[in-house]
Formats: structure tokens, C-alpha cells, sequence
């Protein structure tokens, strides 16, 4: 029986679900701490791959002769001493791929200028089933990094599936400058309070109202709220998991302070720019403006005083 979706299967039932469109990668976040990831080659690329996967709390070992290093490599290295193993030398063959206790690394990357060599170690990874990825080679990737955003917990990727690497950094510009500064601070604070109602209610079965009451707070609080919680504001809010109510903002800080223009409300009023064009905020324009238009009275009202006045 033929199961494929031509326009004629495409029923009220169908479109219920998501459309499955083929040819794009699998986006995921690849959990790396305590895994080890070999990094061949110490240039300005090999630079990139490094902090993205200390990013990721990854061990990692670095083969390249530090006569190729470019500079943030030696100040990873010889700094910061983020650099888990560092070799002085050129990649020696297969045996490089197991680390010094004899295991395989759980990742390869290569970005060294010698493309055949970064081919024969694409195929050692592949042999051994090591995820490898030969910078800008697309068929000897078997995933593609993109371009990222970090905010705190938060990370954004942009993928192009290796389409256009430029339009990917600026999608990713353009997503930058519409998040707001304190999405982070606001994850942040919701991961401690999760932990907190985990605490307090450990048990499986509660599972459903668990992530029910949570979705309560993160829509009952804006982001910039979120960010101000302080472990006592969070002590409040959890005081109405029994009654099945997750407070407000207002109703857990009280009217007036909840009014109170903040620290943040202030500074985002006057010193944002619209994120897609990059005026300067309503608030600085109208100010900017009130200015120039009290300067303008002030010079006109001079202008016709009296000389004697003057
Ligand atoms: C497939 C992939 C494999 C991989 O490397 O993982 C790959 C492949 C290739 N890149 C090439 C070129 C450029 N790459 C960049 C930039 C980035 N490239 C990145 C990723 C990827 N590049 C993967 C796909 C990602 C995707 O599309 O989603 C980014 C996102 C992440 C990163 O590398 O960290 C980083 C931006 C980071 C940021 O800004 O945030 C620029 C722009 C610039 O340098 O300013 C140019 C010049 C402009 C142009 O060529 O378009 C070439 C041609 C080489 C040639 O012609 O010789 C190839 C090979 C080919 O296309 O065949
Ligand atoms: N995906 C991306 O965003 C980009 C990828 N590339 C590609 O990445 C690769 C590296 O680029 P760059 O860092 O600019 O190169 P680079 O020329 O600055 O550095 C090459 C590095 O590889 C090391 N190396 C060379 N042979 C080695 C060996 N046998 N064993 C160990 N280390 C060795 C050198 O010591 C040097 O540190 C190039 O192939 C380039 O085409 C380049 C630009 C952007």
C-alpha cells in the first residue's frame, strides 16, 4: 500500500499535525560535559571550535605545533589554561583518536589547512564511529556547527544547513538585537524556581501540575519581572502551590511597588533602540525633542528682549 502524501491525502486530518520537511539536520544540544573531544589544528577556526565546546564544559585535547598557534589559541592554552591536554605537534595517525587511558574520543574536529589530511582523519573518526566535523568541508561533517547566541542558559542556533554561512550570522544579528537584555537573568531565575517546586514536590505523579503551574508563572510574569525574583518573592510564589494558584507579580511584591518604575523598566526606556531599525527609543526622542523645543523658546524669547534687558 502507498503511503505517500500527495496533494490528494492532504485531508482536514493531516493538517492537524506539523509538515515533515525533509533535507534540514537535526538541531539538538549535545550534552558534552565529561566527554572528551579532540581538536586538530590551532588556528583562528581551531579558536572558534575551542570556546564552543568549553562552552559546553567539554575535556578537551589540542593537537597542533605551537609555532602554527594564532594568538587566542596561546592565551586559551597558555592563560587561561582552558586547553584540558595540549599536544606540540603535528597529528601522528590512528592512535591519536584514543585518548591517554585508551578510549575513544566522543568527538573529532579539524581545522587544519591540509585537506587531505583532514579527509584521512574524517575517515579514521568515521571507522571508528567518532561524530567528526572537518571545518568548512561539508561531506566530511557529520554535523554542522552555526551561528550562536548565549545568554546565560539561553542558546539560539541559526542553521543554513550549509547553504549560506553568512546569511546564518545575519539571521542570528538580527535575532541578537530583538532579544531583550535580561532574557537570561530571566532563565536563570526560572531555573531556581523549578528547583525549588521540585523540592517541595518531588513525586512523579505530579508531574502534570508541575509543568502546568510552572507555564502559570512564566505567563503571569513578564521576563523582566522573572529576572527581579528573589529567593523570598519565590517563597511566595510556591506558597500557592497548594491552593493550585501561581501568584502575579502584584500579588506577591504588593501595588505599589509593583508600579515602581525599576532599575531596568528605566534604563530600557531610555537608552533601547527599536530592534529592527535601530531608532533610538519614543521616550529619548520625545525628551530629545522636548529639549530642542524648550532651547528653541528660551532663544526666541531672548532674541526679543529689549536691548536694554540684555
Ligand atoms: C557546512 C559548514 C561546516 C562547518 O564548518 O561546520 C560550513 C561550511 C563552509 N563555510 C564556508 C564559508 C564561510 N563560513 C563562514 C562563517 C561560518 N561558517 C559556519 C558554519 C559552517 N560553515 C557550516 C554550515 C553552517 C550553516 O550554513 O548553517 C558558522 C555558522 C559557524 C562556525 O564555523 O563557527 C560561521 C559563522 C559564525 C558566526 O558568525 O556566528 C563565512 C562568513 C564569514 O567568515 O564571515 C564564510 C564566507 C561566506 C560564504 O562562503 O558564504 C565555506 C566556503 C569556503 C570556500 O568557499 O572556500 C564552506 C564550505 C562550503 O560551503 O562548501
Ligand atoms: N567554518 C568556518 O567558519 C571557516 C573554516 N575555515 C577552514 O578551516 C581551516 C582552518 O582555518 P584557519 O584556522 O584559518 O587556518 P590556519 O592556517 O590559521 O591554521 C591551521 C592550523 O592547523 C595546524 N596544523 C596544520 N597541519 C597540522 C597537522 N598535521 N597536525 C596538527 N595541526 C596542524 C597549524 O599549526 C595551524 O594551527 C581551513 O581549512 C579553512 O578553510 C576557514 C574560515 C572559516
Amino acid at each position: 500500500m502507498s503511503t505517500s502524501a500527495g496533494p490528494s491525502t492532504t485531508s482536514s486530518s493531516s493538517s492537524k499535525y506539523p509538515t515533515i520537511v525533509p533535507g534540514g539536520g537535526l538541531i539538538l544540544a549535545w550534552q558534552l560535559k565529561g566527554k572528551k573531544v579532540l581538536l586538530v589544528g590551532g588556528g583562528m577556526v581551531a579558536a572558534g571550535r575551542l570556546v564552543n565546546v568549553k562552552d559546553a564544559d567539554a575535556h578537551l585535547t589540542v593537537i597542533s605545533p605551537r609555532s602554527g598557534l594564532s594568538g587566542e589559541m596561546k592565551h586559551r592554552i597558555d592563560t587561561e589554561k582552558v586547553v584540558d591536554v595540549y599536544h606540540d605537534r603535528s597529528f601522528g595517525g590512528e592512535e591519536d583518536l584514543y585518548d591517554a587511558e585508551g578510549k575513544l574520543y566522543d568527538m573529532v574536529l579539524t581545522a587544519i589547512d591540509d585537506s587531505d589530511l583532514s579527509r584521512s582523519i574524517c575517515v579514521m573518526a568515521r571507522k571508528l564511529r567518532i561524530p567528526v566535523n572537518v571545518a568548512d568541508v561539508p561531506p566530511e561533517c557529520d554535523f554542522y556547527f552555526g551561528s550562536l547566541i548565549r545568554r546565560g542558559p539561553l542558546q539560539v542556533m541559526v542553521s543554513t544547513g550549509g547553504k549560506g554561512p553568512k546569511i546564518a550570522n545575519q539571521v542570528r544579528t538580527l535575532v541578537e538585537r530583538s532579544l531583550p537584555e535580561n532574557v537570561g537573568e530571566a532563565i536563570s531565575r526560572v531555573g531556581v524556581l523549578r528547583g525549588k517546586l521540585r523540592e517541595r514536590v518531588p513525586e512523579q505523579k505530579e508531574s502534570g501540575r508541575r509543568m502546568r503551574w510552572m507555564i502559570d508563572v512564566c505567563e503571569r510574569w513578564s521576563w523582566d519581572q522573572l529576572a527581579e525574583m528573589t529567593d523570598r518573592d519565590m517563597e511566595l510564589i510556591l506558597a500557592g502551590w497548594e491552593k493550585g494558584k501561581a501568584p502575579s507579580y502584584v500579588e506577591v511584591k504588593g501595588v505599589t511597588k509593583a508600579y515602581a518604575p525599576t532599575w531596568h523598566s528605566l534604563a530600557k526606556r531610555f537608552f533601547a533602540t527599536c530592534p529592527v531599525v535601530g531608532y533610538i527609543s519614543p521616550w529619548s526622542a520625545g525628551l530629545l525633542g522636548f529639549a530642542a523645543g524648550a532651547a528653541a523658546s528660551l532663544g526666541m524669547v531672548a532674541a526679543r528682549r529689549p536691548e536694554a534687558l540684555r
